[in-house]
């Protein structure tokens, strides 16, 4: 594919456009995955919107404070939460929804059902709110077999089984990258428009280079670490093949360390430690996702035991760790594990 300026001029694609023209591809389709798709964009647009207003929170009222009229407003996580459980149960094609931010999964009344089982995390990288670093909305998408009796085993399919994943980065840009099998693609909201518009077409293994020169890590557990990860990070610092040491960048927003991973390679981490032994990320909707998109352009996602998307969560809000990108650098955080398991 043509990443020049000159191709996305020739061709303006909007994610509508782009999802109907997969839908397209499937005889059998009717159009369920569109709709559904185009209320998870109306859902980011409008964290989008919020997001973009916290800033001002203090001022008119946004966000955790008491607007004008004393009314206690909703923390930036709660609404984002409501907005996408409200987009969801009202495009008709949800069956079964698992938010970070609720304790039980949403079962939707029967009247509203569709066969679509939808795991997000409304607002991730919560800490990073109130400085105004990125942050986002992860998802990730399951067909359910019959969804006229759903079961809480719909939303604990293991990650390989999703039909699609993505992210909403609310940054310098609001960006919605998005896979459904095939690839995965990046679309950047026009705010003028409305409209997200295709800026980042098939991120490949081309982007993410078997290797990359960024590691993305809170080393500041690093004293609880198991050795694989504390040799692999030495690695990174003090190379002995000869190779340069890699940069460390670190967000604190899993979207933006993994945006910035899809797109300049390298590898994100955030592994067990003796304090969480099973990491802190969630399984559901950051682990898979996640994982899900970075398989798809190329690269692994490992947890330090097996494949990422191999696992088959037990609770909607199970933790792992994670290793994930480029593929030759996961390949040696693999082979420290492997190491570890022979002596
Ligand atoms: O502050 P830490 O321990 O490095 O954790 C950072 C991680 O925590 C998270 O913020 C957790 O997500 P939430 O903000 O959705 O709870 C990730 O985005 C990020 O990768
Ligand atoms: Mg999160
Ligand atoms: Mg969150």
């Amino acid at each position: 594919m043509d990443h020049s300026a000159d191709a996305h001029r020739t061709d303006l694609m909007t994610i509508t456009r782009f999802v109907l023209n997969e839908q397209s591809k499937h005889a059998e389709s009717r159009g369920d995955f569109t709709i559904l798709l185009s209320h998870i964009v109306l859902g980011c647009k409008f964290v989008c919107s919020a997001v973009n207003k916290a800033g001002l929170a203090k001022l008119i009222g946004l966000a955790g404070e008491t607007n004008v009229q004393g009314e206690e407003q909703k923390k930036l996580d709660v609404l984002s939460n409501e907005v996408f459980v409200k987009a969801l149960v009202s495009s008709g094609r949800t069956c079964i929804l698992v938010s970070e931010e609720d304790e039980l999964a949403i079962v939707v009344e029967p009247s509203k059902r569709g066969k679509y089982c939808v795991v997000f995390d409304p607002l991730d990288g919560s800490s990073n709110i109130d400085c105004g670093v990125s942050i986002g909305t992860i998802f990730g998408i399951y067909m359910i077999k019959d969804h006229s009796e759903p079961k809480l085993e719909d939303a604990l399919q293991p990650g390989k089984d999703m039909v699609a994943a993505g992210y909403c980065m609310y940054g310098s840009s609001c960006t919605l990258v998005l896979s459904t099998g095939s690839g995965v693609n990046g679309f950047t909201l026009d705010p003028s428009l409305g409209e997200f518009i295709l800026t980042h077409p098939d991120i490949k293994v081309k982007k993410i280079p078997k290797k990359g020169k960024i590691y993305s890590v809170n080393e500041g557990n690093a004293r609880n670490w198991d050795a694989p990860t504390a040799k692999y990070v030495e690695k990174c610092k003090f190379p002995k093949d000869g190779s340069s040491a890699k940069s460390l960048r670190y967000i604190g927003s899993m979207v933006a360390d993994v945006h910035r991973t899809l797109l300049y390679g390298g590898i994100f981490l955030y592994p067990a430690d003796k304090k969480s032994p099973n990491g802190k990320l969630r399984v559901l909707y950051e682990v898979f996702p996640m994982s899900f998109l970075m398989e798809q352009a190329g690269g692994q996602a490992f947890t330090g035991k097996e494949r990422a998307l191999d696992l088959v969560p037990k609770k909607i809000h199970e933790r792992s760790p994670i290793f994930l990108g480029s593929y030759d650098d996961v390949e040696e955080i693999k082979a420290l594990y492997a190491e570890e398991q022979k002596a």
